[in-house]
């Protein structure tokens, strides 16, 4: 027998949170959108990127994380998914609410599920909390297969020294992403970049190279195999041939950084 966390299934409220065409294309710019994808950096034709829901519901796992679920200081960000269910306007008001999901029991750390659901997209956040496990749950489903065989598309995903310094400023100011200090509290040489800002840059690459708009994102998924630092180039590998959509990869230096990865755009329906 498993005991239940006793935070899973927790309710953690509902929110309203406002935005502007400008936190919208800040938020492009973040991830590294460039001056010339007028769809997503000039406000006279924006389309916002369905990745930014996830900046507006930052204050789903924080409201868990106040209650004492996990240490701010050694938690990370270990996968996410993303479905969308109707178009982000490039402006106005979103209402979401929030849950606890599954909480896995992973011997010395525990991994829970945050799920936010909002009239334009549902989501869930799985964050890795060293020194929470051991409460006598479940493991959870098994690691999730990673793609085999060789990609059918190999190109690189550039990141930039500033982009953790910029893309906390779409609303993520966990320590570990400026604070020289916070970070080598975890073991890294400098602040690494949020998960969140590697997951949506990797969109932005493959939507150009498959020849689909970023915006059009229906499903989105990965895991944060190893911290990213701002900088880094990374290779990125497709396997475009599923018809469930594209599953990625991100690998640093022969070490795997984004696993699991899935996404399906509109057009490829
Ligand atoms: C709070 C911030 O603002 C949010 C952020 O953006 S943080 C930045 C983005 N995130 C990161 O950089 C995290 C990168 N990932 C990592 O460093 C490592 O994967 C990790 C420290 C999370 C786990 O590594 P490690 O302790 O070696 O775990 P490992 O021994 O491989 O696996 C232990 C169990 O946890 C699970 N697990 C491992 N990594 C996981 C992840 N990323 N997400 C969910 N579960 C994970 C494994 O499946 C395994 O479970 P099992 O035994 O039942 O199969």
């Amino acid at each position: 027998m498993t005991e239940p966390h006793p935070l899973a299934g927790a309710d953690l409220g509902s929110r309203t949170v406002r935005y502007d065409e400008r936190d919208a294309i800040l938020y492009a710019l973040a991830v590294g959108a460039g001056a010339s994808d007028l769809d997503l950096v000039f406000e006279r034709r924006l389309r916002v990127l369905p990745t930014f829901a996830l900046t507006l519901a930052q204050w789903a796992p924080d409201v868990l994380a106040g209650r004492g679920a996990w240490d701010v200081a050694t938690a990370l960000h270990g996968a996410q998914r993303l479905q969308v269910l109707d178009p982000l306007p490039a402006s106005g008001e979103v209402l979401m609410t929030a849950r606890v999901g599954d909480v896995w029991d992973k011997g010395s750390a525990a991994v829970f599920d945050v799920v936010v659901q909002s009239r334009y997209f549902r989501a869930t956040w799985s964050i890795f909390a060293p020194g929470r496990g051991g409460f006598g749950g479940s493991r959870g489903p098994a690691t999730p297969a990673s793609s085999e065989g060789v990609p059918d598309v190999e190109t690189t995903l550039p990141t930039f020294a500033t982009q953790a310094a910029l893309y906390r400023l779409t609303g993520d100011r966990h320590l570990i992403h400026i604070d020289p200090a916070a970070a080598a509290a975890i073991g890294q040489p400098r602040p690494i970049l949020h998960g969140l800002c590697t997951l949506a840059a990797a969109v932005l690459r493959i939507a150009a190279v498959t020849g689909a708009h970023p915006a059009d994102v229906l499903e989105l998924g990965g895991r944060f195999a190893a911290p990213v630092l701002p900088g880094q180039v990374l290779d990125l590998q497709l396997w475009t041939g599923g018809g469930a959509g594209t599953a990625f990869r991100a690998v640093h230096a022969g070490t795997p950084v984004l696993t699991a990865g899935t996404v399906r755009f509109q057009d490829s329906r």
